[in-house]
């Protein structure tokens, strides 16, 4: 799916007609129409693609993606399992591992003046770059605590790989210890094995912060807790982004929840983003069919067993994903246009973009209800 800005009429809507005759998907349309909807972008990521080349033929596990990520915003990536969400992370800071191959342009502004060309950056100048502007805290990573060392040893090592001052950066993991709601002394002197689950993953939130990155990447960090649990985090890591001024992506299947927290929100389908926007305007405005049907399917604890509506199929294999617009087979709206061309994005209202040629038809003919309000809105 590319990014085109060629169907948009003056005022901000968009012309059917322009996207019916196939609207042009040159890079400079792409690069404009990301431009508007983001002011200030601390992450640009340009055509980026992520391929394994196995015996059955090329798999592109992340097929030529383009967003912008403003400075200070928390931004959702959201998406089924196996669609890419992991790949885009390990993109973000050049890790996707061996033997996949990763192409494109990720640039970085530490300052709205300055530029790092992310993807050619030498071993070191990485190495500083991941801790220390931007930090990520991966799926699983809970398990991944040495067994053997206390959680203050954890920070030391940190500090001292990256060459920082200990007593400022014992200073910054206290407060932000004690910012997530724990006992600092008391949890920089234990094992991990001494604390709860939810314990684990906010020491791990302010181990991944103690170096003060730019940016925080989180792959769906709070997965193996529980609900309750997993909102209490949320609500801490919005305290905590509105304190430090951190720009964080936060990566999850889970929309509903994610929801409480983002400002926007990516969805991904089938390697490549579907439709980005505000929250609130997906919530109420969702204009791609799939995130509509996702809507529909999510379990979330407003709506009723039987109102969620599985979305019918599976989401495609990564060697063989269909060609046109990836969704089409599982498409209620599916016409030949979608089975011979893949949709670049169209702007569907004020920094909105969805990656259909029949998203105006989307609201009538794949309804949603909005659930009853939710923690999110009780809590602006
Ligand atoms: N090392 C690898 N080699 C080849 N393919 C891989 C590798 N790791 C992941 N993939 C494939 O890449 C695709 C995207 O995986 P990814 O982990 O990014 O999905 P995801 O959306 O994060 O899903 P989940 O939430 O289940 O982790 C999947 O089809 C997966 O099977």
């Amino acid at each position: 799916m590319a990014v085109d800005d060629s169907s948009t009429d003056p005022d901000g809507g968009s012309e059917s007609e322009s996207s019916a005759s196939g609207p042009s998907r040159s890079p400079s349309d792409s690069v404009s129409a990301v431009a508007r909807s983001v002011a200030d972008p601390i992450l640009e990521i340009r055509d980026t693609t992520v391929a394994f080349n196995m015996d059955r033929g090329e798999s592109r596990v992340l097929d030529d993606v383009t967003l912008d990520i403003e400075r200070k915003e928390i931004i959702g990536i959201v998406g089924e399992s196996g669609s890419g969400k992991s790949m885009f992370a390990s993109a973000l800071l050049d890790a996707v591992v061996e033997p996949g191959v990763l192409t494109g342009d990720i640039t970085y502004h530490p300052t709205p003046d300055e530029s790092i060309d992310l993807l050619n950056l030498s071993k070191r100048e990485l190495r500083d770059l991941r801790w220390e502007e931007i930090s990520m805290v991966f799926q699983g990573a809970m398990s991944s605590w040495n067994p053997t060392m206390t959680i203050r040893g954890h920070f030391e090592e940190t500090l001292d790989a990256h060459d920082a001052d200990y007593v400022a950066g014992m200073e910054r993991a206290h407060e932000l210890l004690s910012d997530l709601y724990l006992d600092p002394e008391r949890v920089l002197s234990s094992y991990p094995h001494e604390l709860s689950g939810g314990m684990k993953q906010r020491a791990l939130i302010a181990l991944s912060m103690v170096l003060e990155p730019r940016v925080l990447v989180m792959d769906e960090p709070t997965a193996a807790l529980d609900l309750l649990m997993q909102r209490s985090i949320l609500k801490l890591l919005k305290e905590v982004q509105s304190k430090y001024e951190i720009t964080m992506v936060f990566i999850t299947h889970d929309l509903p929840l994610v929801a409480e927290l983002a400002d926007r929100l990516a969805v991904m389908y089938a390697f490549q983003f579907a439709e980005v926007g505000p929250t609130e305007t997906i919530l109420r405005d969702a204009a791609h069919p799939y995130t509509r049907s996702l809507l529909n399917a999510t379990p979330n604890l407003d709506a009723d067993v039987d109102e969620m509506k599985p979305i019918p199929g599976s989401s495609p294999d990564p060697v063989n994903a269909p060609v046109g617009c990836s969704y089409h087979p599982r498409c209620p709206l599916a016409t030949e246009q979608c089975v011979e061309q893949d949709p670049p994005f169209f702007d569907a209202g004020p920094n909105h973009q969805t990656a259909c040629f029949h998203w105006e038809e989307a609201a009538e003919e794949i309804p949603f209800s909005l659930p009853e309000q939710t923690d999110r809105e009780a809590s602006r």
